[in-house]
């Protein structure tokens, strides 16, 4: 299947900085993918170069084919997205910025408004001046901008920023629904790995500007199975003893560290650790109901 959009090396430098460093990602129709990281990861960066925001330093960046800097128009034209703040009149009703857009558009139609007005459940208040919109609202508002043109490709900065629990399940459902109903591909960012893991169907860690895993959502909720916590001392002669049992350097996290081993293997772990006088004082497995634990341990420590 062709990638609805496709990331090739991509660099982007700020100044000196590098921001963005040698990213390679493609994201296909029907899924939603999502780009996680701690706050300053180089999301947002991200995303904006993929809507044609902002200059790559380095690299190629295709939607459908389409390279967005030679083909701008035709690339762009298939892309709806809300980056930061989406803009609108706070004067204006929600229904009359979403007509005011409409006008700069070809082909969207007065009923294609009501649709996605209907879509993100905004129809009781369509008709109230989005300058008393709350930010939930500003949201939804912002997602129905990004439809009207019925978009192959969906990109949203942290869109369930400012939602209650019960808005983000909503888009979550919704969100969802557009990728494996209508076949769009979504390309959502978050720091919240729990978020994630309901929303999302792929996920790509990023941090300090590096991809540093990209896989199914699925793979990461297996993979964290084998991840454990765990504390012992001396934390060194600990540290040696588990390089050499596991043939991996441990993980250093918190009071202890996360090693990833099957469950069967544990007591023979720890009879190793006890039989070189070196004392467990805890083991655990990792936190499953969020993959915070395993997302740490990717991406070396906690957040600062
Ligand atoms: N215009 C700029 N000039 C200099 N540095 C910048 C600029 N824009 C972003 N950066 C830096 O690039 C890094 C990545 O920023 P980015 O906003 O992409 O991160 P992010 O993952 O989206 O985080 P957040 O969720 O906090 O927005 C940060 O260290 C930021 O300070």
């Amino acid at each position: 299947m062709k990638p609805a959009i496709e990331l090739k090396n991509v660099r982007k430098e700020i100044g000196r900085k590098t921001i963005i460093d040698n990213v390679s990602l493609a994201m296909y129709p029907g899924e939603v993918f999502g780009l996680l990281g701690p706050n300053g990861a180089g999301k947002t960066t991200t995303i904006r170069m993929m809507v044609g925001l902002m200059r790559t330093t380095d690299g190629s960046i295709t939607i459908s084919g389409n390279d967005l800097y030679k083909n701008f128009e035709e690339a762009v034209s298939r892309v709806g997205a809300v980056v930061e703040n989406p803009e609108m009149y706070d004067y204006l009703t929600g229904y009359e910025n979403l007509v005011h857009y409409q006008r700069m558009l070809k082909g969207v139609t007065k009923e294609r408004i009501k649709e996605v007005v209907e879509l993100v459940g905004l129809s009781r208040r369509m008709h109230e001046k989005t300058g008393t919109y709350s930010l939930g609202m500003r949201q939804r508002l912002g997602l129905a901008q990004a439809l009207l043109h019925k978009p192959e490709l969906l990109i949203l900065d942290e869109p369930t920023n400012g939602l209650d629990p019960a808005g983000i399940r909503e888009i979550r459902a919704y969100l969802r629904k557009l990728a494996h109903e209508e076949g769009i591909c979504v390309v959502v960012s978050s720091h919240l790995l729990s978020e994630m893991e309901k929303m999302c169907d792929r996920i790509a860690v990023i941090q300090e500007g590096k991809i540093i895993q990209v896989a199914q959502v699925s793979d990461f909720v297996r993979q964290s199975e084998d991840l454990w916590y765990i504390e012992a001392e001396p934390k060194a002669e600990a540290a040696e003893l588990l390089h050499s049992l596991l043939n991996v350097k441990p993980e250093e996290y918190k009071e202890g560290f996360h090693i990833t081993v099957k469950k069967e293997k544990v007591p023979d772990l720890l009879k190793g650790l006890i039989n070189e006088n070196v004392a467990v004082y805890q083991i655990r497995e990792a936190d499953k109901n969020t993959l915070e634990e395993q997302f740490l341990s990717l991406t070396g420590g906690e957040k600062k």
